[in-house]
């Protein structure tokens, strides 16, 4: 059952303090606006007094406890293991009203939900798996460097100055590692924390039906699957039902690579056979 301030989300936000606008915390980070409330932290947009740089600072709820310490905790081990131009760079962590605070990279943009769903932006298919692709290019490095990110959806992607970067590294595990997940768990639920690079393929199946799903045009009321919907060629279907693991799951991103330019290159092809 959902603890009594779960359910008053008032009082939660009470109990939590949320730092307002112009607080300077830890002698040097200036709150500029709060940027959203997650399930174990707050995020600010702040600036650095010291370098002048725009940075993102998350502060631990106070509501959460000992697990809003611990996942902020795991979030900073997590981003100082990784460095990488389309990933935030961890600057400082730090104790602020007896709750720790992570000072990371402000990454200025827009992310892939603003544009679908704010913007109105719509993805073909060649749209869609490039895009996928250049995801897919820093998730190489994520998991050469031995972690899973187990939250890649489009909120936590941010196209910037024409590449993209991915953020919300507050659920990322190390390969392997020994993660709370029960037998008894719903399966969408063991699918997306398997601490394994196969689940953030599974989250990619689903981030790439999003941005299918963004030019799709309903022409009947019935309920049918993503496959009788849209209009896919056989390769990026059958490319998304190995990613949703309904067939066997790619194992290396390198092979899902693979694939994703071999579908580039033939859509190429038909398109200029066409023109
Ligand atoms: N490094 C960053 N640069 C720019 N914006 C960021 C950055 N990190 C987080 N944000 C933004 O801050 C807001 C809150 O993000 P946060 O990751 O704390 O929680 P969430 O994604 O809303 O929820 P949850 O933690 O439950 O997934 C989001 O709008 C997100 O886009």
């Amino acid at each position: 059952m959902k603890r009594f301030i779960d359910r008053h989300p008032f009082i939660a936000r009470w109990i939590d303090r949320p730092h307002r606008s112009g607080k300077v915390l830890f002698g040097r980070y200036e709150i500029i606006e709060e940027l959203g409330m997650g399930s174990y932290g707050i995020a600010y947009k702040g600036r650095d007094r010291d370098t002048g740089r725009l940075v993102v600072i998350k502060q631990a709820r106070r509501t959460k406890g000992e697990d809003g310490r611990r996942l902020l905790q795991r979030e900073a081990d997590v981003l100082s293991r990784l460095r990488h131009p389309q990933i935030p760079a961890r600057y400082d962590t730090f104790i602020e009203g007896g709750q720790p605070h992570l000072v990371m990279d402000y990454i200025d943009g827009q992310t892939v939900e603003d544009q679908i769903f704010g913007l109105g932006i719509t993805y073909t298919e060649q749209a869609a798996f490039r895009l996928l692709l250049d995801v897919l290019d820093v998730v190489r490095y994520i998991h050469a460097s031995g972690i899973v990110h187990r939250d890649l959806r489009i909120p936590n992607i941010i196209w910037r100055h024409g590449t993209v970067a991915i953020i919300d590294f507050g659920l990322a595990c190390r390969m392997g590692e020994r993660v709370d997940l029960r037998d008894d768990d719903p399966l969408e639920k063991r699918l997306r924390r398997e601490p394994h690079p196969r689940s953030d393929f599974y989250a990619l199946g689903h981030f790439t039906l999003f941005l299918l799903y963004s030019a799709y045009e309903p022409t009947s009321e019935d309920e049918k699957s993503w496959e009788e919907e849209l209009d896919l060629s056989p390769k990026a279907r059958a490319m998304l039902r190995k990613m949703l693991q309904l067939d066997a799951p790619y194992d290396h991103v390198d092979e899902l690579i693979a694939d994703v330019k071999q579908l580039l290159a033939e859509n190429d092809l038909a398109q200029t056979r066409v023109l």
